[in-house]
């Protein structure tokens, strides 16, 4: 075994293109699968594991950055200042994601001929598995960060991750499409793995995904992400479109064209696609054998997997992975170091562990939110147009009483116009957009009746009226209690008088003006409380009762303001 090992390793070396360059570096190791003595000790990586970069918390449904794990991965002295290459596998789980990152890390560990391996060597590195079980949580990178020298002679840094798969059972859509999100971001190479055939589903997460991604950046770029590509698994129409990269170019071409005649639904999610990735590309992969798929005891033995798979993924891997072919990240048109890359990676999740981003949804959620919110609009349309007749901006001062009476005829047709719309979501999410709407409308209701009072001279004089009122009792305090003597208590109320005026001068001057609205308003509040304490209200309120009564079209003046509270009464009438 020892002697085994040693010809790999020196086989390894001579055949490596990067030869110095390759580091082999420990890293805390995180519990996995890996610790098993046999796996990846025939290809040097014993020391290497994945490390966990992203934590998903299952019950919070949250992500955590382990900081300290990227740092140590990325701020290696060897890398820190090399442009970096990300290299990372996204899509649904359970589809082989891990299992063809393995390959890929064979790839960067023996670039010779033979990286595929032995026929007998059991397939180790990222955690993978069979079963109907989610394997991979969070995003993991490869402890080993890469050097390799690239054709034009400058050294990049490459690094594999893997990213848990979207649409689990335990995972909402927010968190798919977070981890989905910050993989792309992150990721100069972006293996989007699909299994048979490119759903219009697949396209539609796709979009939903990457303007998630795009909502997060902070600048606005052209192309926000750069290399994407898809790759199917199983591909079983090889008489249409053949394996590999070409029969996944002709196969691409045709499903993400945008044709003239297309709905404009699917118009829109190609273009996305398109505006969202300066390359584009599909490698069809064949299924890799019953074995594979099926047997519980399949460890990865290049002896269980089909031929033509194998033929494949020997395409495969250098078409991502290759000296030539290595993509090295960029962001907003400028190559980027593993050093500014935690930074990004700091700056994002820090974007997604806020509130400011938009909740992704489930398609159902969100179009029956869609529908409900157009209902409400509908319904407030309705309500608005009927009360705008009633006592619109142009209509002259109506009786309090009669706003009421007529605010709760529409508000009622509007409630019933909301409950005739058909909608999606069922009862008990429709009662909550109708409480919605009910509030809405008082809260309208409430506004024309401001907007009505406003109209009323009466009303409007209430404040110079109550200050006059002040003027006047003090005017009569000071005479008398000056005549008796009491002269603090008169200089007193002749000083208060003087407050009054001036309050009343600068009242008349903000009205006037339209400036300082802020000291005008609290003149009115002042006011107001006063008017609350009823001394002035019921000398008023008398006066207007008499004139009501006595002059002819008595009936213009208003009533005594009601209360707004009656709003409430409104409510539990319904
Ligand atoms: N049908 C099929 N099965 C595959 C293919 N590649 C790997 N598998 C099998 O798929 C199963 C899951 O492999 P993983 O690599 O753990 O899948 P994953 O996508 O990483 O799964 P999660 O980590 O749970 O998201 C294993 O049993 C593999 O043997 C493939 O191309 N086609
Ligand atoms: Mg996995």
């Amino acid at each position: 075994m020892a002697a085994e090992e040693s010809r790999l390793k020196q086989r390894n070396h001579k055949n490596s293109i990067f030869k110095e360059d390759v580091v082999f570096f420990q890293i805390e190791k995180t519990p996995t699968n890996h610790e098993c003595p046999k796996l990846g000790c025939d290809r040097g990586f014993k020391s290497d594991t994945p490390v966990q970069i992203v934590v998903a918390d299952e019950e919070e449904h949250s992500f955590l950055l382990q900081e300290e794990a990227l740092e140590r991965l990325l701020l290696k002295e060897e890398v820190q200042d090399l442009n970096v290459v990300v290299v990372s596998v996204a899509g649904a789980f359970r589809k082989g994601k891990s299992f063809l990152l393995d390959f890929m890390l064979r790839y960067m560990y023996t670039q010779s001929e033979s990286w595929v391996g032995t026929e007998e060597e059991p397939l180790t590195g990222f955690s993978w598995r069979g079963g109907c079980e989610r394997e991979t949580t969070g995003i993991l990178a490869w402890s080993e960060v890469f050097v390799v020298k690239k054709p034009d002679g400058c050294k990049v840094a490459v690094l594999l991750i893997d990213t848990q798969g979207a649409f689990d059972s335990q995972s909402t859509i927010k968190d798919c499409a977070t981890l989905f999100a910050l993989s792309t971001m992150t990721s100069s190479v972006m293996v989007y793995n699909l299994s048979q055939n490119v759903q219009e589903d697949d396209l539609q997460h796709l979009q939903l995904f990457t303007e998630y991604g795009r909502l997060a950046m902070e600048e606005v770029y052209e192309k926000p992400f750069q290399s994407l590509m898809f790759l199917i698994r199983d591909w079983s129409y090889p008489y249409e479109h053949p394996y590999g990269l070409e029969g996944g170019r002709s196969f691409l071409e045709k499903r993400l064209q945008v044709k003239q005649n297309q709905h404009e639904e699917l118009q829109n999610v190609r273009k996305h696609i398109h505006s969202c990735f300066s390359n584009i590309g599909c490698f069809l992969l064949p299924h890799p054998g019953l074995k594979v798929a099926t047997n519980p005891h399949f460890d990865g033995r290049l002896r269980d997997i089909d031929d033509e798979f194998k033929k494949e993924l020997v395409n495969l891997v250098p078409t991502l992975l290759s000296p030539e072919n290595l993509v090295e990240k960029e962001i907003g048109g400028v190559k980027i170091t593993c050093r500014d890359l935690l930074q990004y990676f700091k700056a994002y999740m820090k974007i997604y562990q806020g509130e400011e981003l938009p909740h992704p949804k489930s398609m159902l959620q969100a179009t029956a939110e869609a529908n409900n919110l157009a209902a409400v609009a509908g319904a407030k349309g309705l309500y608005n147009k009927g009360m705008e007749q009633v006592c619109g901006g142009d209509k002259p001062y109506i009786n309090p009483a009669e706003l009421e009476r007529r605010h709760l005829e529409f508000r009622q047709a509007s409630v019933k116009h909301f409950r005739g719309i058909k909608k999606m979501g069922g009862e008990e999410f429709c009662r909550r957009y109708q409480e919605q709407l009910e509030a809405e409308l008082d809260q309208t209701y409430s506004n024309f009746s401001k907007h009505n009072d406003g109209k009323n001279i009466f009303f409007a004089a209430r404040t110079p009226a109550t200050l006059f009122a002040v003027m006047f009792v003090m005017y009569v305090v000071s005479m008398v209690t000056g005549f008796v003597g009491i002269n603090s208590v008169a200089t007193l109320c002749n000083l208060l008088m003087g407050v009054a005026l001036t309050a009343l001068c600068v009242w008349a001057y903000v009205k006037y003006s339209g400036e300082f609205r802020e000291v005008g308003g609290v003149i009115d509040q002042v006011a107001e409380t006063l008017w609350e304490q009823r001394t002035p209200r019921k000398v008023f309120s008398k006066l207007f009762e008499v004139a009501r009564s006595r002059v002819p079209l008595g009936s213009l003046i208003p009533a005594p303001r009601p209360r707004l509270a009656s709003n409430n009464n409104v409510k539990k009438k319904n």
